[in-house]
This record gives structure tokens, sequence and C-alpha cells, in this order.
């Protein structure tokens, strides 16, 4: 049950300032999170309720590090028919999306909105391939991923090596990864460890601005916001996950 007093008394909204917790959580602990030995053990009806009845109805969209949740709150309504799932590591952060988004299917329950998102406390640099089968999703998301400035912690980094086989393990061919960041030298390790795997490829940057979900993914989270605010550079990179060319 959630705390009333930690809820904005008419919207039912959760109150950012409740569910503050330090910004680092860390990225080696398995946290004592409960986690399926297989995608195929893992229940998702209470997360989609809307959905339960519907075993082939699979979540499409995954946001790593998701933060306060913006960016699939953004989307949900304009991807209606896609499941998207935000992960995020952090309990208090993860409570306050889940708190933020019941109070919008609330308010939209005549028209079953936001029924399409959800939240889960998970580390993403840990359980990936548990959660999501081979091919599953389309669309991928690293927004504003902690930049673990010094060299002895590059290995924190949510964009490495092995992480992105286990990212081109779960996306389709023909979907997409996205990145963005206010930081250069984690821009420019992503964009380093991006191009030397075999199966991605970047999506040119006019190309990549066509794309609708790229407005949300600079302006839709609050660490988007946050860097408008302090007027600092976006740097985004977009890769599409392309055929195993050794297949
Ligand atoms: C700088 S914040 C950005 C949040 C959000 N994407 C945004 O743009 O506002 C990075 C987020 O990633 C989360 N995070 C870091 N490592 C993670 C991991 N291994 N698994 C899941 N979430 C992680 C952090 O707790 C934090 O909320």
């Amino acid at each position: 049950m959630a705390d009333e007093s930690k809820l904005c008394h008419d919207t039912k909204l959760p109150r950012k300032r409740f569910f503050r917790q330090r910004a680092h959580a860390n990225p080696f602990s398995d946290h004592n999170l409960d986690y399926p030995a297989h995608p195929s053990d893992m229940d998702w009806s209470s997360h989609y309720p809307e959905y339960a009845h519907d075993k082939t109805k699979k979540i499409e969209f995954a946001d790593i590090g998701c933060g306060y949740g913006g960016l699939m709150i953004a989307l949900a309504p304009l991807f209606p028919d896609t499941l998207m799932m935000g992960m995020e590591i952090r309990v208090k952060v993860q409570d306050y999306v889940y708190q933020r988004i019941k109070a919008l299917r609330d308010t939209h329950a005549d028209t079953k909105g936001y029924q399409n998102v959800s939240i889960m406390r998970m580390n993403a640099m840990k359980f990936l391939p548990n959660f999501f089968e081979k091919a599953q999703l389309s669309k991928i998301f690293f927004l504003f991923p902690d930049p673990h400035f010094k060299q002895r912690k590059h290995k924190a980094r949510i964009i490495s090596p092995t992480l992105l086989a286990e990212y081109a393990y779960a996306l389709k061919v023909g979907g997409i990864l996205y990145t963005i960041t206010d930081v250069k030298d984690l821009h420019l390790w992503m964009v380093k460890h991006l191009d030397g795997h075999p199966l991605f490829e970047r999506i040119p940057d006019d190309e990549c601005e066509q794309d609708p979900v790229v407005e949300h993914v600079r302006t839709a989270t609050e660490e988007g916001k946050k860097v408008a605010r302090n007027q600092g550079d976006k740097f985004l990179a977009c890769y599409r996950r392309i055929e195993d060319p050794l297949a």
C-alpha cells in the first residue's frame, strides 16, 4: 500500500522529495533480487493486467536505468499497443515510478491509458537475458547513463563489449539502440564500443533525427531536463541491430 502522505493530495502522483536516493547503487551486486532462471518463467501479468489474457504479447521497449520514468511515460500514449518496461536499480526511484504509473492508470482508467508501461527493480548489468528472449525487443534505451568518470570505474559503465552482446541478443534485427549523454567522454566510449561491435551499425545522425522517438529521448527524462536547464550538450548516437554477418 502506498503511504498516502507521500502522494500529491489531488493527483495522487508521488512527490519526488520522498523518493530521492543517493545517486549510485552498486551495479556489481545482485541486491538479493529475485530473477527468473529463464524468460518463460517470468509472470508479467501483475505488470500489465490488461494484457494478462494474451500470453503472446511481449515487452518490446526497454529503458535501462530509467530513473524517474519520464521516457516511458512520454512514449506510452504514443505506442498504446506496445508493452514497455523501465528497469531501475534504485529501490526508492523504482517506488516513485511505480506510484507515478499507478496514478496515471487511475486518472486514465476510462481510456485504459498507461496499461502498456511498467517498472521493475533490477540490475540490468547482471540479469537482462533472464528476462528477455532472443530478438524480443525492438527498442532499447540508454538515456544519460551514469558516467563513472574514473578510469578504474569504467567497468561499471552500462555499455561494454560484454553487455553489448546481451543487448544484441535481446534486440531483433532492425531494432534500435538509443544512447544519449551530456558527457562527451562517455559518448565517445559508447560510440567506440558500439562501432566495434559486429551486430550494430550506426544510424546516420540526419536519419536519426527523423525518428519521432528521438525528440523524447532528448527531452522527456529528468536528466535530459536537468541538462537542458544547465544548457549542457546532449550527445546522441543511435544504432541499428543488424544481421549476424557470420550466420
Ligand atoms: C543518471 S541516471 C539517468 C536516469 C534516466 N535515464 C534519465 O535520463 O533521467 C542513471 C540511472 O541508471 C540507474 N542504473 C545504474 N546502473 C543500473 C543498473 N545496473 N541497472 C538498472 N539501473 C541502473 C541509476 O540508478 C540511475 O537512476
